[in-house]
């Protein structure tokens, strides 16, 4: 649905967002508490509006703060490499982002909030995100070839209607040998290709290859009494791009697109703690406009953290069944 936009000349008083909020609740409908602005400046749409002025707002550091827990480092990594991309005019290539990580760690998530902050995702705009999924788009090893043009035409046609265009690749660790080497023209440094910019498109791969990586590492650091906080990113990254490249089932088994290092950014997203879980459920029952009820948090975050079968420190399905457990609790 598109926004709903409420406001009046005079300050609402507390009873009337109370009733806006009850009503708007009775028809399904949740009120995220930061959406309720009470002085300028004014935040609408991706403009940040005062009396005096109107400007394109600087991405919401704090929808990620709130909304993303454990994920640190992925969160700081795609903040300042979507900050550099959209403050440079002319950006020399596409920004090229891959997500390694388990399941349900939240890299789906996070790559519907960078949509989510990019087009603001009303029906028009959504338009501009593509989202190829490989089980469901490339599921035949055999079409490959066909693969491949269908791919790069998608990708012509898309980004010379629209430059800023979001591509999101879901399950690259089950696409088909070679399929993804096949955008490499578009993710160059090169101004244009038969009169085509592709500097100010986004791609972003999602994988479950370089999970286990990932895991070892932060196990590593749990064990030796290191903060999570402390593993340094470059050398993580580094780690990231050479398992996945050494990997044949991660989608970028010997790819150029490595080799020519036309990937930017390997982001880990580590596993999810039960902790973080325990924050996920919280999330869900406010979500679903429950009341926290610490019985049922810890109960579900107790159940998912299975990982290692002794410590149980982490959850190996990361958040991805909170949303249907917290609901089958009621
Ligand atoms: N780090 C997180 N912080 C907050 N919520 C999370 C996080 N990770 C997962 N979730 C919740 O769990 C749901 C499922 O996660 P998501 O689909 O992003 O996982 P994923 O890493 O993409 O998994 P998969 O690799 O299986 O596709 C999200 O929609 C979100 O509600």
């Amino acid at each position: 649905m598109d926004d709903i936009f409420i406001a009046q000349s005079s300050l609402f008083t507390e009873q009337q967002v109370t009733f806006l909020n009850n009503t708007l609740q009775s028809k399904g409908l949740v009120v995220a508490p930061e959406k309720i602005q009470r002085a300028a400046p004014w935040q609408y749409l991706g403009l940040t509006l005062t009396d005096t002025l109107v400007r394109p707002q600087k991405l919401h550091l704090w929808i990620w703060k709130r909304k993303v827990f454990g994920q640190h480092l992925a969160v700081q990594i795609v903040l300042r490499a979507l900050s550099t991309n959209l403050h440079s005019k002319q950006p020399k290539k596409p920004l090229v982002m891959s997500f390694h990580g388990w399941t349900g760690t939240g890299k789906s998530f996070v790559s519907s909030i960078i949509a989510e902050n990019l087009y603001q995702l009303n029906a028009w705009r959504r338009r501009f995100v593509h989202h190829f999924s490989t089980v469901l788009h490339f599921s035949h090893g055999s079409h490959v070839h066909l693969y491949k043009e269908q791919l790069q035409n998608w990708i012509r046609g898309n980004v010379s209607a629209c430059p800023r265009s979001l591509f999101i690749f879901s399950e690259m660790d089950q696409m088909p040998h070679g399929l993804i080497d096949s955008i490499l023209p578009f993710l160059s440094y090169r101004d244009e290709i038969d009169g085509v910019y592709y500097g100010k498109a986004i791609f972003i791969f999602l994988n479950n290859a370089g999970g286990d990586k990932i895991t070892e590492i932060a196990l590593d650091y749990w064990r030796r009494l290191k903060r999570r906080e402390d593993i340094p990113v470059e050398e993580l990254q580094d780690l990231l791009s050479k398992d996945i490249f050494r990997n044949p089932n991660s989608g970028f088994f010997q790819s150029q697109l490595i080799q020519k290092n036309l990937i930017d950014y390997f982001i880990p997203f580590l596993p999810l703690e039960y902790k973080h879980v325990k924050q996920c459920v919280r999330e869900e029952l406010r979500v679903q406009g429950r009341p926290d009820e610490e019985e049922l948090i810890t109960e579900i975050a107790s159940a998912m953290a299975d990982y290692p079968s002794e410590e149980r420190l982490y959850s190996s399905k990361g958040c991805k069944t909170v949303a249907s457990r917290v609901a089958l609790s009621t």
